[in-house]
């Protein structure tokens, strides 16, 4: 048997997709390493794909888009509870990278009735509550004893949390706090897994105590009967009805009407209220955001996966399709013959390797502030902050335009839901909005650069951190790019230091202008924030391509460093020409020097091509995991169409009840009233 460097290789596949494989040049095991940072790890992540395979109790028992929302939700119910009880015989207790896998597996991306609970309920208690807390609910939330959510959202207000309406009143006299929605804005509003399956969450409320409001704090909230599962007096709960996707996941609504819990139901890891009513601090005003950092801080990968689902089933499919001639004297070419198929798909390709290496880089960042956090060190809260805000902004922007590129580049079929297409653009989208819509995250970000910005303008460029120490340098008079010998990467990032730079000066510049003019400070805020924007983007877009460099510095293996060495040339090219009216407006870069780029960017497209299977390969997802028939590993995607569409609801019968009921009569008196 030959061994080829692509893995995914099996007799009886398409033909046109093994060539592919065959002339990958790289190890796609060894890229896998590289995609889940650690060869211990993709291993695993293969090993749970194998024993999954092996479980056929832990299949879909049919496509998802054939099943109704309640059916999707009983299914994803049933294998919920099989891996709870099987977990340890599937994955290493308490990994946390391999649990996500085995979700994504089993359960599938379109969310389930313990989403929330793992993504913000336990991180939640994990981070706030206090040892005495944590050994109360903890140990019952990781146990799976009880089901929780995080319930900050509202009606009428999501970005702004200091205006949310429900209420945490201190009563001294019974110590306890009495939480309140005072009108229908008032109700939580969103969250997941809140209508249907939690029994309690940790809820986002403004404190009062004595008449003083202390801004939003957060509680833990029991929500229903532990045994019969009913809403618990003073609580009104539901589902807030089918969204664009997601929808195995019960996004909820809840109201309070008076409904006390104990003080120390407060969380009061950092915060205290002490039962005469004394309020403690805590070492850091955000600190309480910490579920919704951990959620931002993950999520970098988790869209970055989402889009390598849609450049894996579009990249396949686009190697099996068949349709026109470039060469009118040849047979009909795979439609990733064009270079127009190829633009379309391969900066994304790039784009999600370098994402994943940004979000690997985020996480390890996180989890050093968690633990200089948990010792009352907050100093790098506000950098983290910073990144994670413009990061899940910039990365779920581009996810969304990118599956939406891979969906269009399948052509019709990438239309139809057999792709599985627009559910992983409705989830990967959602990104944009939750944890922060992304203007108001960007907004965020920007209050940072601008703060780095006037140290800059005051000479203080010492004290800039590390994320912005380029904000003080100072720029090369033009670029180099296509000027040097250097076949590095050191041109391309001076380059985009020098567009972040001025353009977060300048909108810095303009912000500050403006209230010298007089403007009151929130108005020549609102009047700059497309500028301030632009240059946390600008920003956010450098930070990923020094990832991406980092992270090619960094590997060894020579044939895995040429081919992620062409993907950065691609990247940085495909970057600089979408950001060029920055590159051009001061000159920096000349008209030819984009020429140059240009150029650079076709020839890579060009060395990429045929690795471009083994690329999206090296992803590893399962058939399961994509659940496409699009994006099949064995390419046979037509006879799989034909069997889909067999499957379909509406082909159980010849003669659906709404012809008998409708069309028949109507035909028929229209063919009477001819007579
Ligand atoms: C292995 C794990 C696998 C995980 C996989 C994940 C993959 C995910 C896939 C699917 C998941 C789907 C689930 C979705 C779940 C969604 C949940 C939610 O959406 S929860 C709700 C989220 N809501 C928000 O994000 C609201 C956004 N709004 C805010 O965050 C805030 O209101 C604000 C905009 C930040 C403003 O806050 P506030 O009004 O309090 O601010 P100000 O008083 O104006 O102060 C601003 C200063 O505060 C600093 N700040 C703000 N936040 C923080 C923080 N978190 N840390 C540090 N500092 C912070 C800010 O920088 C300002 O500082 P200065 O400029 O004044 O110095
Ligand atoms: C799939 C999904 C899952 C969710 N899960 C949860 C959950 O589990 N728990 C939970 O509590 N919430 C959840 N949410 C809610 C989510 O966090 C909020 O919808 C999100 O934070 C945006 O807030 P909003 O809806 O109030 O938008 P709005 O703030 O009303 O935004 C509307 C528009 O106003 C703009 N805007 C608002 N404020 C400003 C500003 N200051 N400056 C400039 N522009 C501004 C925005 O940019 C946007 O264009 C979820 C939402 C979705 C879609």
């Amino acid at each position: 048997m030959v061994h080829h460097q692509n893995k995914a290789i099996r007799e009886g596949d398409n033909p046109d997709l093994t060539a592919e494989r065959v002339t990958g040049t790289f190890d796609t095991h060894s890229m896998a390493a590289q995609i889940y940072n650690s060869e211990a790890h993709a291993r695993r992540r293969r090993e749970i794909t194998e024993i999954i395979a092996k479980r056929p109790e832990l299949h879909d028992t049919k496509p998802f888009p054939f099943m109704t929302r309640e059916e999707k939700i009983l299914e994803s119910s049933r294998k919920l509870t099989l891996i709870t009880k099987h977990m340890n015989e599937i994955i290493e207790p308490n990994n946390s990278n391999e649990m996500f896998h085995l979700n994504n597996e089993v359960l599938g991306i379109e969310g389930h009735p313990m989403a929330l609970h793992g993504i913000m309920f336990i991180p939640a208690l994990t981070a706030q509550a206090s040892e005495e807390q944590q050994k109360k609910w903890l140990t019952r939330a990781i146990n799976r004893e009880i089901v929780g959510t995080y319930a900050q959202t509202e009606l009428g207000h999501g970005t702004n949390l200091q205006n949310l309406e429900t209420t945490a009143t201190y009563d001294v006299a019974t110590q306890e706090f009495v939480l309140h929605t005072p009108t229908i804005t008032g109700l939580k509003w969103w969250p997941g897994n809140l209508g249907k399956s939690s029994n309690y969450a940790v809820v986002v409320a403004l404190m009062f105590i004595k008449g003083k409001n202390y801004g939003p704090h957060t509680f833990m909230v029991p929500l229903r009967d532990e045994k019969t599962h009913q809403p618990l007096k003073g609580i009104t709960i539901g589902d807030i009805g089918p969204k664009i996707a997601y929808n195995v996941t019960d996004n909820g609504f809840l109201g309070f009407d008076h409904y006390r819990i104990p003080r120390t139901n407060l969380l009061m890891r950092h915060t205290r209220v002490e039962p005469d009513g004394t309020y403690v601090k805590p070492p850091h005003a955000k600190i309480n955001y910490s579920a919704m950092v951990h959620v931002r801080s993950h999520m970098i990968t988790g869209q970055a996966i989402m889009l390598s689902y849609a450049l894996t089933i579009a990249t396949r499919y686009s190697s099996v399709r068949r349709q026109g001639q470039i060469d009118t004297t040849q047979p009909e070419v795979k439609v990733l013959e064009y270079q127009t198929q190829q633009h379309r798909l391969f900066p994304y390709i790039a784009r999600a390797y370098a994402f994943v290496f940004a979000g690997a880089e985020t996480v390890k960042l996180y989890e050093r502030v968690l633990e200089e956090v948990a010792t009352g060190n907050v100093s790098l809260m506000a950098d983290l902050h910073a990144l994670t805000s413009g990061l899940k902004s910039v990365v779920s922007h581009y996810t969304a335009q990118g599956i939406e590129q891979a969906r269009m580049a399948c052509g019709g079929h990438g239309y139809s839901q057999a792709s599985y297409m627009s559910e992983i653009f409705g989830v990967a989208v959602g990104g944009c909005t939750y944890e922060g819509e992304n203007m108001v995250m960007l907004l965020q970000l920007a209050r940072y650069l601008v703060k780095s910005a006037s140290l800059v303008k005051t000479g203080q460029s010492s004290k800039l951190g590390p994320l912005v120490a380029y904000l003080g340098a100072k720029s090369d008079s033009t670029s180099l790019i296509d000027r040097t010998p250097t076949t590095g990467f050191a041109e391309y990032v001076k380059t985009f230091q020098h567009i972040a730079r001025r353009q977060t000066l300048k909108a810095a510049d303009k912000f500050f202008g403006l209230m010298e003019k007089g403007e009151k400070r929130p108005i020549a805020w609102n009047k700059s924030s497309v500028e301030l924007n632009r240059a946390s983007r600008l920003h956010t877009r450098l930070y990923i391509v020094e990832a991406f460099v980092r992270r090619v510095e960094e590997v060894a293996d020579p044939r895995l460093k040429e081919v992620l060495t062409d993907l950065l040339h691609l990247h940085v090219n495909y970057e600089l020409l979408d950001m060029s009216t920055y590159a051009l407006e001061d000159g920096f870069v000349s008209s030819s020097q984009l020429d140059y780029v240009r150029d650079q960017l076709y020839f890579y497209l060009a060395k990429i091509r045929p690795n471009a299977v083994s690329l999206v390969d090296s992803w590893e997802f399962s058939d399961q995991e994509l659940r496409s028939v699009l994006g099949r590993r064995d390419g046979h995607v037509y006879e799989n169409l034909f069997a889909w569409a067999k499957a379909s609801p509406l082909n159980k019968t010849d003669v659906l009840p709404s012809v008998d009921k409708y069309l028949k009569p109507l035909m028929e008196s229209a063919r009477a009233s001819k007579l």
